[in-house]
């Protein structure tokens, strides 16, 4: 039999999102998710897609090895366990992966050592991203389990957009840069935007924005990254969720010397209190809206911060590109919150760039546009699918070294 289904994991701070597909039509066998790793109310979400059972558990998952036993448990009871001899490989979401790994790559120990050097600039997502991957491993030794990093599409960067402005010695010394996130679904995306078009997508320059709960833009000249919103962690660049985006770096001197807290303190509110919950106490912008269409001025003006850095980002990509064909808004924000998208791009008309009333209230799970038609610029709605792309890659190396 020709081991032909790949299991991925997209191991987040405190969730495990997961998809088994087979890879000979790229469908999906199954789905679920994990949520609040670590709380008293962690909830697994699992659904079968051929028998279209959905299971939902709540109760203490105490940790992301906890959570991936309990998901090859609902995986097992569907007969779909990780002891299937139809499974070909393990894709693990690795979201640092410094400079060296610029491609999707097969995991041994020197590359779960690098993985786990590079914790200090993913504090919230490698450690997670390496408990995913041991327990995996654990559980299918013989098994190829291949990473797949957020940082690999950003590599293409040139150096004027991925170096700061510091002295480049104490730089390299540190290997501080630019690094770039989410890039498997800037890639993604960039490239499905490019077939809404009907384009190639060597023909296009696309303006991604990956609005989740972590958020980042990026500017993509011909399907290559040449700019993106975050930096040499997760924190730089748009409002998030918890995350505050950018900032003058004398807020953190000020916040140490004058408001006497520790680094560890400032790196909890800068990464985990402030953004929009920072804001408003609210880091879910179906809740946000729901307050702003009941008065609520502090959601409003959260809500106003985070469009007017957005706008900012659009702004600079659009001159970085020189030529923009698409638009495109991605993720949970991205691609359900209508007002986010209409707010984002009110009064860029000089741009080219508008947002269709009617289109824009359509809800829907596919690509879409959401311009006037014949606008100059294309701003869009595409899903993104970071499982399906990390299968696809994983897939695809697997079967190049078999
Ligand atoms: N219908 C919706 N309207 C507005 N925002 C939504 C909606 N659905 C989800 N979201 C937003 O999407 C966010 C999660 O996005 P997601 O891409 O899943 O993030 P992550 O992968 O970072 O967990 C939620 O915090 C919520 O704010
Ligand atoms: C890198 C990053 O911010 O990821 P997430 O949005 O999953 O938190
Ligand atoms: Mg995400």
């Amino acid at each position: 039999m020709t081991a032909t289904r790949v299991l991925v994991l997209n191991s987040g701070s405190s969730s495990v999102k997961y998809q088994l597909l087979d890879m000979r039509d790229r469908s999906r066998l199954a789905v679920g998710l994990v949520e609040r790793i670590g709380e008293q109310t962690s909830r697994l979400r699992h659904t079968c897609l051929a028998s279209g059972d959905t299971r939902e558990h709540t109760g203490p998952i105490a940790d992301h090895d906890a959570a991936l036993k309990a998901v090859a448990g609902e995986l097992g009871r569907d007969g779909l366990g990780l002891d299937s001899p139809e499974l070909a490989a393990i894709g693990h979401r690795v979201v640092h992966g410094g400079m060296f790994f610029t491609e999707p790559t097969v995991i041994d120990d020197e590359v779960l050592a690098e993985v786990e050097r590079l914790i200090p600039v993913a504090p919230l997502h490698n450690p997670a991203n390496l408990t995913g991957i041991r327990t995996a491993r654990a559980l299918r030794p013989d098994l190829p389990q291949v990473a797949v990093f957020d940082t690999a599409f950003h590599t293409t960067m040139p150096e004027q957009a991925a170096r700061y402005a510091i002295d480049p010695k104490i730089a390299d010394r540190h290997r501080i840069r630019r690094y770039g996130f989410h890039g498997t679904s800037h890639a993604y995306v960039s490239r499905e935007t490019a077939r809404l078009l009907g384009k190639d997508p060597a023909e296009v320059n696309v303006i991604v924005l990956h609005l989740g709960n972590g958020a980042s833009a990026s500017a993509v000249r011909r399907g290559r990254c040449v700019d993106t919103s975050m930096g040499l962690t997760p924190l730089e660049g748009l409002v998030m969720g918890t995350r505050s985006g950018d900032l003058d770096p004398a807020v953190i001197f000020h916040l140490a010397r004058v408001g006497g807290m520790s680094m560890d303190e400032i790196d909890t509110l800068l990464n985990k209190r402030s953004g929009l919950f920072g804001l408003c106490g609210d880091n879910d912008m179906r809740e946000i809206r729901r307050r702003i269409d009941e008065g609520d001025e502090e959601a409003a003006l959260a809500f106003d911060i985070y469009i007017h850095r957005l706008k900012k980002y659009i702004g600079a990509y659009y001159a970085v590109l020189g030529t923009v064909d698409a638009v495109a808004f991605t993720a949970g924000v991205g691609e359900n919150a209508a007002p986010v998208r209409e707010a984002a791009i009110a009064g860029l008309e000089g741009l080219g760039l508008a947002v269709d009333p009617e289109l824009n209230a359509v809800r829907a799970d596919r690509a879409r546009l959401v311009s006037p038609e014949g606008a100059r610029v294309a701003v869009a709605v595409v899903p993104t699918d970071e499982e399906l792309e990390i299968a696809t890659q994983t897939y695809a190396l697997v079967g190049k070294n078999n």
